[in-house]
């Protein structure tokens, strides 16, 4: 589902020279890691968990941590997807077109599973109501969790992550750039001044 990594940074993902690192590529996986184990602590191992990514960097996010919740349990590959959130946005009037990305659910479905709903930054909470709006189209998860690698505040509706990689705080001027591998060539965090 994700790029290959050879590709390189894509047009859209330039290094901002204005940009401050603040989670480097061992540090993004570090915080992955501690995220596997919080989920595996939380609902007490595997069981039922089904891992939602959202386009464009939760997909490669969720994949990472399906691998890593799979070797840390020592079980199967975790059952991962991607949800598009992109008809359920509040603001469909106001922004310029976006086309839908993927939705691809696993085989199991989501009925009854544990969803871990995953995406690189929270800010207003926006993108994931409109997500619990996408998922309830779908099915009815027995519950629903939020892993989100940079949560960096400024939420403007009663949303909150279970799992964070990195609280961040910031100015509403600012924008946070996660970079991945596999969708960007390069790895990172950055944080811009005057971003929005
Ligand atoms: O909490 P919010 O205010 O909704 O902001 C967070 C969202 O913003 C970014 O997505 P964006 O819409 O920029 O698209 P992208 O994933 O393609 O970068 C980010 O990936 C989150 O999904
Ligand atoms: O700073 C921000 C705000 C929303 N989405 C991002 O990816 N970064």
């Amino acid at each position: 589902m994700t790029r290959p990594d050879s590709s390189g940074p894509p047009a859209g993902s330039p290094v901002d020279p204005h940009g401050r690192t603040v989670l480097s590529s061992n540090e993004i996986a570090r915080g992955l890691r501690r995220i596997a184990h919080e989920i595996l602590e939380h609902n007490k191992g595997a069981a039922d968990l089904v891992l939602l990514g959202i386009p464009s960097r939760g997909v490669e996010l969720a994949e990472r941590l399906a691998l890593i919740l799979a070797e840390v349990e020592g079980c199967d590959p975790l059952p991962v997807g991607s949800l598009d959130i992109t008809m359920h946005r509040d603001d469909l009037r106001h922004q310029p077109t976006r086309s839908p990305m993927r939705t691809v659910i696993p085989d199991c479905g989501v009925d009854d599973k544990i969803v871990v709903l995953v995406d690189d930054v929270l800010y207003s909470g926006r993108t994931i109501r409109a997500a619990l709006d996408a998922l309830a189209d779908l099915g009815r998860p027995r519950a629903v969790r939020l892993a989100v690698l940079v949560d960096r505040g400024h939420r403007e509706l009663p949303i909150r992550a279970d799992h964070v990689g990195k609280n961040l705080p910031t100015s509403h001027s600012e924008k946070v750039q996660v970079r991945l591998r596999g969708h960007d060539g390069v790895e990172d965090v950055v944080r811009i001044s005057g971003g929005n």
